[in-house]
């Protein structure tokens, strides 16, 4: 037998209540919209996290909003690069990826990191999930990038930026009831035979504006953006893309991909960006269904 404890069980419940009430307007305003969701790979920290995470988009989507997600894997893929032997090193927030390379980060983000969302996306929502690469059905078209760092330009090897996109396959996946998940790999469209490692943050950002998304969600393992880095009180709750333009200079590493992901999808046509703490268990539903959100958004002009 268990007993009640009146007033503090009644306040609980009112809580509870007044949070799926707040979610009315949202609910209404995103419902039939797109939602393009970046996973980081520092954000799937967690098996529970992990299906966590998978939970929340078969929320979206049984909702009626459209998630789409576009998964990353940096820690997992230096993982397997080390297992193997293979050195790789970040320059500017990118990986300078060799002809070896390119191929563990293949076997890692389509073989292995989308396949575990897949199956945990279909263990909570049975059939809902469905894997695309970025070199599946003509939906990415790359073209190598250098980077600069310090004036000096840095060859990257087999990194790229997407340059087209076609998203067919992701709206008939969408228009099925399905839950798109993307691996971020192009086709190297001036080299044909060869595959091109995209940061995933930017891979995102790309399909966001080709599928002119309500929305960019992007998980990751901090709050959001500190202006002042790593300053713990600079925590960025709302900032413009003028203003994120003036910051972007300023940025480090795994934040530069990051915001001028943010960045290009909001110039691109997309309402909002947001970068939020995947490590917080359900963080995207509190960011899409409250008032205030979570973590920094960054919104037009
Ligand atoms: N200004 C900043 N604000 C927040 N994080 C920053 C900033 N500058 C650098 N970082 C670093 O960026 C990291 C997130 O980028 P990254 O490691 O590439 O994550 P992900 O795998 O989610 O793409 C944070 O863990 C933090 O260490
Ligand atoms: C060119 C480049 O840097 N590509 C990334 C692709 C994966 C990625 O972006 O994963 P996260 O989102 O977890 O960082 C990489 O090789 O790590």
């Amino acid at each position: 037998m268990s007993t009640l404890h009146e007033s503090s069980d009644f306040a609980l419940a009112s809580e509870k209540a007044e949070t799926l009430i707040e979610s009315l307007p949202w609910l209404r305003r995103f419902r039939d919209r797109i939602i393009v969701v970046k996973f980081g790979g520092n954000a799937m920290v967690s098996p529970e996290l992990q299906a966590a995470f998978a939970a929340d988009m078969v929320y979206l989507r049984t909702v009626g909003l459209k998630p789409v997600v576009v998964h990353g894997g940096g820690p997992q893929i230096s993982a397997m690069l080390t297992k193997f032997g293979i050195e790789s090193e970040f320059r500017g927030g990118y990986r300078v990826t060799n002809t070896e390379a390119i191929d563990v980060v293949r076997m890692v983000l389509a073989g292995q990191i989308s396949r575990e969302l897949v199956g945990l996306i279909n263990q909570s929502g049975a059939g809902l999930a469905a894997a695309v690469s970025g070199e599946d059905a003509g939906l990415f078209q790359g073209r190598r990038r250098g980077v600069v760092v310090d004036g000096e330009e840095v060859d990257l090897g087999h990194v790229g930026d997407i340059v087209h996109v076609d998203p067919s396959v992701v709206f008939a996946h969408l228009d099925a009831g399905r839950i798109p998940v993307v691996s971020s790999l192009a086709p190297d469209m001036d080299h044909p035979g060869h595959s091109l490692n995209v940061n995933a943050d930017a891979a995102a950002a790309a399909l966001a504006v080709a599928l002119q998304a309500e929305k960019l969600v992007v998980l990751t393992d901090v709050p959001g953006l500190y202006s002042d880095w790593p300053n713990r009180d600079s925590l960025v709750s709302s900032i413009s893309a003028t203003e994120l333009r003036e910051l972007l200079p300023k940025l480090e590493s795994g934040m530069i991909p990051k915001m001028t992901a943010c960045l290009d999808a909001v110039d691109g046509g997309v309402s909002r960006a947001a970068i939020i703490d995947g490590r917080q268990p359900h963080s995207i539903l509190l960011e899409i269904f409250t008032t205030h959100g979570i973590g920094t958004e960054v919104v037009p002009a």
